[in-house]
């Protein structure tokens, strides 16, 4: 992603200051600060704090958090203590379990010292890996747009629906569901995507902040706007990302998608769901009982962060004595989702599509 002429990944190793690079993303869309994480404590509050957020980026987080731990204390109790100080920062998003997984099986059979060096290639092959599975999500969804595109009268947009920000500041790098944006856009197909505010942290700002940064035309509406859109037909696709996907297709996202599915559903426009494999919990089935909705501080609901003549300020919208809920993330039934767009390609959200895919995963 491209802020100012100059290309950036959501997070990177400085071997100069020997720390990790952030885009700190509590400032955005007002104001692009980098962060440096260097202690086992700024990589837990990064995450559970959301300066970084959105499920392939704290699994790339987590994996430098460990990194870090063991260029000073390489011991099996420091790796293990560190491994549940990070999986401890948030429950639903699949990758932070993905990711500090892979890199303590691959730690513990090694020598102590040689550890350090391991983690640290470990946590770029991770980040790597995330920008390439981004690639080919984009290249997959582009197909799905394409095919939009053809039944349109020449310039015509295509008129796609996204909620909360699945994007370039989600991951390292493309983003998951704007990856099909950028991929669709670059290639000269004309879009316009609806970007849902999101609330109650409004990631859809961050959504409108990205695709503006890349010239992607797009309209910030009201969470609440969505299905009107698309009962007026002027929504040609809903395409999202995930935060934790089942072996059986229920898709756990940002609260508010099932909302923007069931709607899809009576309205009859496909929603997708762009899918990275490592979103994947094949351990789970039944999406609605089986994963752990994070329940965040009511304050996120009863405030509002924005920017005015002092600078960027919080203000409260309720009343001082108003109770408040604060749950993150919803699950949509695999039976409301058209379709899943991996890295290897696109499937039905089922057991028989994800494994037809990814038959050396699903066990
Ligand atoms: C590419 S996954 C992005 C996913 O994560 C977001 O949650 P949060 O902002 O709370 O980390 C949201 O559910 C996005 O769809």
């Amino acid at each position: 992603m491209k802020i100012g002429g100059r290309h950036y990944r959501s997070l990177w190793w400085s071997g100069d200051k020997d720390c990790l690079e952030i885009i700190d993303q509590r400032w955005l869309p007002h104001d692009f600060r980098v962060a440096e994480l260097r202690s086992l404590d700024d990589y837990a509050t990064a995450i559970t704090e959301m300066w970084v957020r959105g499920a392939p980026l704290i699994g790339a987080t987590a994996a430098y958090g460990i990194a870090a731990v063991m260029r000073g204390d390489a011991s099996d109790a420091a790796l293990s203590a560190a491994y549940d100080r990070l999986h401890a920062t948030r429950p639903t998003a699949i990758n932070l379990r993905w990711a500090l997984d892979r890199i303590q099986a691959a730690l513990v059979p090694l020598p102590v010292p040689n550890r350090a060096g391991a983690a640290l290639q470990l946590a770029h092959e991770i980040a790597d890996e995330d920008v390439e599975i981004n690639r080919r999500i984009g290249e997959h969804g582009l197909t799905l747009i394409r095919e939009i595109a053809a039944r349109k009268p020449a310039g015509e947009p295509v008129r796609l629906l996204t909620h909360c920000n699945a994007g370039w500041i989600a991951t390292v790098d493309w983003g998951t569901a704007t990856s099909p944006m950028y991929h669709a856009h670059d290639a000269g197909i004309p879009l316009h995507v609806w970007v849902d505010e999101t609330r109650p942290r409004n990631q859809g700002a961050l959504t409108a902040w990205e695709l503006g940064s890349h010239g992607v035309p797009n309209s910030y509406i009201t969470d609440n706007a969505g299905g009107h859109l698309m009962q007026h037909g002027l929504v040609d696709m809903v395409i999202v990302g995930t935060d934790r996907t089942t072996r059986t297709g229920d898709v756990c996202n940002k609260i508010g998608t099932y909302l923007k599915a069931l709607a899809a559903h009576d309205n009859g426009v496909p929603f997708y769901v762009a899918l990275p494999s490592p979103t994947i919990d094949w351990r789970v089935s039944d999406g609605v009982s089986e994963i752990p909705i994070e329940i965040r501080n009511p304050r996120e609901v009863t405030h509002i962060q924005g920017t005015g003549a002092d600078g960027i300020a919080e203000i409260r919208v309720t009343p001082e004595a108003s109770e408040a809920r604060n749950d993150a993330f919803d699950v949509t039934p695999a039976r409301l989702v058209t379709g899943l767009i991996t890295e290897r390609g696109i499937c039905p959200a089922s057991e028989a599509g994800l494994s037809g895919l990814f038959p050396d995963m699903a066990g």
